[in-house]
């Protein structure tokens, strides 16, 4: 497609000219003019130096695009499992509080919410992928607080908990969400349990909720594999 400078210049060509660049830009803009004739697609006549203006507008009306967003309450009867661990239940304690309310103000009955409490986070993925695998959940929410200690085992734990709970998600086609606290301190896990930066539990839940009504929209329309 000939770039803005040349249409302008065709303005101001001689007539000859003019034609000759008319003929090359409609020969090589005309394959491009057919891929977008669908049948609810109106071709403009295009003028020179409006073309490009016109073939974007005309593609623009032609685009048919579909887009989805998950939605802020769940599907009515959707349940939910929440995977916890005790290691640190000062503060899982209190992500799980945040998640089971936010779950229950955004359409989740408490019901059909299902809580199953695992040692430690390194335990987290293997009890949320069976639970998500079994179908009977919508999502699943991983709940842990992980807090660096004076050894490299923090690093371990993250690394297993991070990609173990990513897995299962990937692997089951359920979102698995990874409410996990990743922290330096005491502190700073607790200002993310309910203080100062909110409660990571709570936002984990909502994006279960979210997910969840992603997932269905995209199955109900064929558009997701599981
Ligand atoms: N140090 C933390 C742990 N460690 C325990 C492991 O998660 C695991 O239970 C153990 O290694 C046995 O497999 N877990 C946490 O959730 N948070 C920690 O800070
Ligand atoms: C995250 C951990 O595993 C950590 O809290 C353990 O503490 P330490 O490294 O002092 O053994």
């Amino acid at each position: 497609m000939a770039s803005l400078q040349s249409q302008v210049s065709v303005k101001s060509a001689s007539a000859a000219r003019r034609q000759q660049l008319v003929a090359d830009r409609l020969t090589i803009a005309r394959p491009s003019i057919h891929a977008f004739t669908a049948p609810n697609c109106r071709v403009q006549k295009f003028e020179v130096v409006a073309e490009r203006a016109s073939f974007v507008s005309s593609r623009s009306a032609c685009i048919t695009r579909a887009t989805y967003h998950g939605p802020v309450m769940a599907e009515p009867g959707a349940k939910f499992a929440i995977v916890v661990a005790k290691f640190n239940s000062l503060i899982t304690k209190g992500l799980l509080e945040g998640a089971l309310e936010v779950f229950e103000s955004h359409g989740v009955h408490a019901d059909n919410v299902d809580v199953a409490w695992v040692p430690g986070s390194f335990e987290l993925p293997v009890v949320a992928k069976s639970m998500a695998k079994s179908g009977k959940y919508a999502g699943v929410v991983c709940i842990g607080a992980i807090i660096r200690g004076a050894t490299t085992h923090y690093d371990a734990v993250v690394s297993a908990a991070t990609s173990g709970v990513l897995g299962a998600g990937t692997d089951t086609g359920v979102p698995v969400i990874f409410g996990v606290l990743t922290t330096d301190d005491l502190e700073q896990a607790l200002d993310r349990t309910g203080g100062k930066v909110g409660n990571k539990g709570g936002e984990a839940a909502l994006t279960a909720v979210e997910m969840a009504g992603l997932m269905s929209k995209l199955k109900a329309e064929g558009k997701a594999a599981w």
